[in-house]
Formats: structure tokens, sequence, C-alpha cells
């Protein structure tokens, strides 16, 4: 559900140095996230890990819980993004990025703020829950079923996948998990885009493939962007983001650094980050 903010006034970031968000009241807002923040409770202390086994030993031996750290990841973030929007998120490693695309997905409760989105966000690689032990062929059939498409649908759908991820000859019908990352990456992403989404969120989805791979990936965004509500990227690699992307959001330990016109924000990037 999206807030009545085209009455509302601007929203502010609650970070003290974020950039102020004004509302287009001539565009359609998809996504609007409000002053956000994002805490993982860590568990510390007591040497391990925090597994099921060792919570299970405290359990036993009636032990207290162990000592929690937190992690602020993002703090205060508050921004609208239009239909139609095609956002890249940079920011050094650590910033918040994939933390922030989780919480639009729905997959991380905020502890503060919130996100409200219109429609339904797909994030890349999740939404499709691939199995490694199976094949891909068998992952496409699971991963378009999943995604809410009909048996006739999958069946119409599923050479244009095989064809748009183009692995190598014979391993469509090798489980996954004799993949390498990259070509895992491509299946995730061709199964991803055989469907539009309201919300699309790839994570990194396009660092592994080739030159040619990134080539269509980027036309197969446009194609989305023009159905979908809005797509947000994040890419270490800068060239795509440019490329691929109408607006760019630059988080910097879990607050906006910049939002706006990509060769702006990219330019103020690497000059702050020399990256
Ligand atoms: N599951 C988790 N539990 C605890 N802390 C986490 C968890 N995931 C991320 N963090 C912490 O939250 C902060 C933001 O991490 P996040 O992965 O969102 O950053 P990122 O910008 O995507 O980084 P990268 O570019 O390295 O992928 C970091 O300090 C990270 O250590």
């Amino acid at each position: 559900m999206v807030k009545a903010l085209k009455e509302k006034a601007p929203v502010t970031g609650t970070g003290s140095q974020q950039p102020e968000v004004v509302v287009d009241p001539t565009r359609e807002p998809i996504v609007v996230v409000d002053g956000l923040h994002i805490v993982y409770r860590v568990y510390s202390g007591g040497g391990g890990k925090g597994t099921a086994a060792s919570a299970l030993l405290r359990i036993v031996k009636r032990e207290n819980r162990p000592q929690t750290k937190e992690v602020h990841a993002v703090r205060g973030v508050s921004f609208i993004a239009y239909r139609g929007d095609a956002i890249g998120v940079i920011g050094t490693n650590g910033s918040g990025k994939s933390t922030l695309l989780k919480a639009i997905a729905g997959l991380l409760p905020p502890a503060r703020g919130g996100v409200y989105t219109d429609g339904q966000p797909s994030m890349l690689g999740v939404n499709a829950a691939l199995m490694r032990d199976l094949s891909g062929s068998r992952n496409i059939v699971l991963g378009c079923l999943a995604m809410g498409l009909t048996q006739e649908e999958t069946k119409a759908k599923y050479e244009e996948i095989v064809k748009f991820a183009d692995l190598k000859k014979g391993f469509i019908d090798y489980p996954m998990s004799t993949y390498s990352s990259g070509m895992g990456a491509r299946l995730r992403f061709a199964i991803a885009a055989a469907r539009t989404h309201d919300v699309m969120l790839i994570d990194e989805a396009l660092a592994t493939g080739d030159a040619k791979f990134k080539k269509r990936s980027k036309e197969k965004i446009e194609e989305l962007r023009k159905d979908a509500g809005a797509v947000f990227l994040v890419a270490h690699n800068l060239d795509v983001i440019e490329e691929t992307c109408n607006r760019v959001i630059w988080l910097d330990e879990g607050r906006i650094k910049m939002d706006g016109d990509p060769k702006e924000v990219l330019r103020a990037y690497t000059e702050a980050t020399g990256k």
C-alpha cells in the first residue's frame, strides 16, 4: 500500500545529512521508503557461533542467552521510487545496499520506519528459490511456478529462458551444484526476467556475466522497466549502473549520501572513493 503521499508534505530524511525527499506529484509512486532503520542482532560471547546446536546446549544447561550485538545497517533512509524508475544502488562494502534491497523485498523487518510498495516486490534469485541438487531445466519449471506462472505459461517461456541463459551445451540438464557462480547467476536472471515484476530487485546479478550477457541483460531490464513498476539494481560495476539506470542512490554507512542523476552521483562517488 502506498501512503497518501500526494497530499503529504515532502518526506525528509531522518539522518542528519541525508538529502530531503521531494515528492513529484506528477509521477506514480511505487515504493516509498520512509525513515527506514534495519538492525541486525548478532549473537556474540561464549566463543561459539549462534548455531541451533549451541542454542539447544544453552537451553539444556539453563544458561542465559548469549550477549547480543547490534549492527545498525540502514540508518533512517527515505526516498520514493516512481513507476518506470531503474534505480542503481551504490556504496562501498558494508554500506547497506543488500540490506536495503532485502528490506524492500520484505525479507527483513524494519526496526523503525517503513517500506510501502505498490505491488509485489521480487528479489531476483530469492523468489525463484533455485535448488542446487536439481537440474537447470527443473529449476526453470519450479522457478516459473514459484513466480506464479501457470503450467501453460511456464511451457511457453521455457525455451526463451534457456536461450537467454545461454549456458554451455548440455548444462541445462545437469544439477545446478555443478554450475559456476556465473552460470547460476545467468540462469537466475533468465528465470526472474521471464515475467514482469511490480518491483524488481537485482543484487549483483550482472557482475558475473561476460560482456555479451551484460548487454543482453541490460536490454532485458530496459524491456522489463517498461512494464514493471520499478527496478532496483545493486552492482559494484559502475558502468552497468550508468548504462542501465535513470537514477542512482549512493549509500554510505547505512545513510543516503546522494540520490539523483546517475552521471552526477557516479562522478561524486568516484571522486570521493577513488573507485
Ligand atoms: N545477516 C547479517 N547479520 C549481521 N550483520 C549483517 C548481516 N548482513 C549484513 N550485515 C552487516 O550489515 C552491514 C551492511 O551490510 P550489507 O551486506 O547490506 O552491505 P553491502 O553494501 O551490500 O555490502 P557489499 O558491497 O560488501 O555486498 C554490514 O556492516 C554488514 O556487516
